[in-house]
């Protein structure tokens, strides 16, 4: 007799768990505490383990929906918007950084508060919310230290350092940086996809407008006065998420061997250039243009002078202000390719990026895209559809078929994209109509965990 569905989902979260500390054991380590600071591991990219971890969120997750009362589901789901809030006020008044050298015996709230310039109570309710949600720790009654979650919410600054430049602070600091974006323009636009999804409100292109009472893109607001610390704490979120990427993803193979000296590779919409600090360190041949409006293209070369400036010196690499939206300044490039651009945008303006790519390309150039594709929570269909799955076979009865929420950064990055710009996740259906469309024919895709790679070229 097979095991009914709570049955069949205590063994996977027991046999994911002993296969977890099975592989840390051969390692000679023991599975991270909870409570101790984020250290890295050697296992943190092991993509097998990856998946294993999924799986076991993914059963935990369906056991509490399963046994849970539904009132209690709701009431847990419904007001997650504190769950925003409160993750970004910390952030905001650096309750991580304040609690960094904290240890194990933590910091009293008044100590805490008089650091942050804030109500000791404010804070210590802020701090309980999320201790009670496993992010931070109470660890005697009013006293408080980071555990594995808070602490991966520290800056690379000190707190004088923060203090003295906030606008800079989140610089190499990518967790901190994607809280506070989401916390901040995220949740003010999300409280507004109701309105937007209902009225369809004439000239009106994302909940963001409503809600920030905006005429532009997100991008024209960035670059808004005042908007500083905002602009630059979304290209700190877009290169720390970058990072998350396990950088095999993008330098395979397949996308860039064949190129030699005499080729260009465009990395349009690339902000300051960190899937191109992969490439250039992994292919070393051809040139590399980052293109991106004009703001970001100087934080761009404050990154590489950092980071990389002999690419910069040496011309292997340029930085190029340029809008998507007009013709391809860079005609026969050899490769085009995007990373997470065009799930900013609706159909609509996605087909006309890439039909000022097709327009710029010659016969022999190609357009990689890595983007994310949108699972179905239910098994896919069709010849793509080993496309939408998580890992490399379909998840164990009686998971979804998409993880649901251990798979979640697709439909997570989809609702923020509706928020703040009527972007999307696209299905695999989806996408294969878009190409067309744009002049673009698809080559291959390789799908490697959240993101993956399009070769397309001109139809
Ligand atoms: C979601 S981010 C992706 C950045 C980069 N590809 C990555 O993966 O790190 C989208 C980028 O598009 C840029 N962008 C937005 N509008 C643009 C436009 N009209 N022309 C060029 N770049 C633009 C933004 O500044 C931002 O850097």
């Amino acid at each position: 007799m097979s095991p009914s569905p709570l049955t069949a989902l205590a063994n996977l979260v027991s046999s994911s768990i002993q296969t977890l500390e099975a592989a840390y054991a051969k390692e000679g380590l023991v599975f991270p505490s909870l409570d101790e600071p984020f250290a890295p591991s050697p296992l943190d990219n092991d993509q097998v383990l990856a998946q294993t971890t999924r799986v076991l969120v993914a059963a935990a997750a369906q056991i509490i929906a399963t046994v849970r009362p539904p009132m209690d589901t709701i009431q847990d789901y419904a007001p997650a918007m504190y769950m925003s809030a409160t993750l970004g006020t910390a952030v905001d008044i650096n309750l991580a950084d304040i609690l960094k050298n904290s240890g194990s015996q933590g910091m009293h709230i008044r100590d805490i508060a008089s650091q942050s310039g804030t109500d000791p109570n404010k804070t210590g309710r802020i701090l309980r919310y999320l201790s009670s949600r496993h992010i931070f720790r109470e660890v005697t009654p009013d006293v408080f230290t980071n555990n594995r979650v808070s602490s991966i919410l520290t800056r690379a600054k000190s707190l004088a350092e923060i203090k003295k430049d906030p606008v800079g602070s989140f610089e190499g600091a990518g967790p901190a940086a994607f809280v506070g974006h989401v916390a901040d323009e995220g949740l003010k636009s999300a409280a507004y996809i109701s309105e937007y999804v209902r009225e369809q409100p004439a000239g009106i292109d994302a909940p963001f407008h409503l809600a920030l009472n905006e005429k532009g893109s997100i991008w024209d607001w960035y670059d808004k006065p005042g908007n500083d610390l905002r602009g630059r704490r979304f290209n700190s979120a877009m290169s720390g998420g970058g990072d998350m990427f396990p950088p095999a993803i993008f330098t395979k193979d397949v996308y860039w061997k064949h190129l030699t000296e005499n080729d260009v590779v465009v990395d349009v919409g690339g902000n300051v250039g960190t899937v191109t600090m992969l490439l250039v360190k992994a292919f070393p041949k051809p040139r590399y243009i980052i293109q991106d409006i004009a703001k970001v293209i100087e934080d761009g070369k404050n990154y590489w002078n950092d980071k990389f400036p002999e690419a910069l010196a040496d011309g292997r690499v340029k930085l190029q202000a340029a809008n998507f939206f007009e013709p391809q300044a860079v005609k026969g490039a050899a490769v085009y390719f995007m990373r997470l651009v065009l799930h900013d945008w609706n159909n609509v303006a996605c087909k006309k990026i890439l039909t000022n790519l097709r327009a710029a390309a010659l016969p022999s150039t190609k357009l990689v895209l890595f983007e994310a594709i949108m699972p179905h929570a239910c098994p896919g269909t069709g010849p793509y559809a080993y496309a939408t799955r998580t890992g490399k076979e379909d998840p164990p009865y009686p998971l979804l078929a998409n993880l649901g929420v251990g798979g979640g950064f697709a439909t997570m990055i989809d609702m923020q994209m509706l928020a703040l710009m009527d972007g999307q996740t696209p299905t695999i259906e989806e996408w294969l109509d878009l190409f067309p469309t744009a002049g673009w024919k698809l080559d291959e895709l390789h799908v490697d965990g959240p993101l993956a790679g399009f070769i397309l070229s001109p139809a």
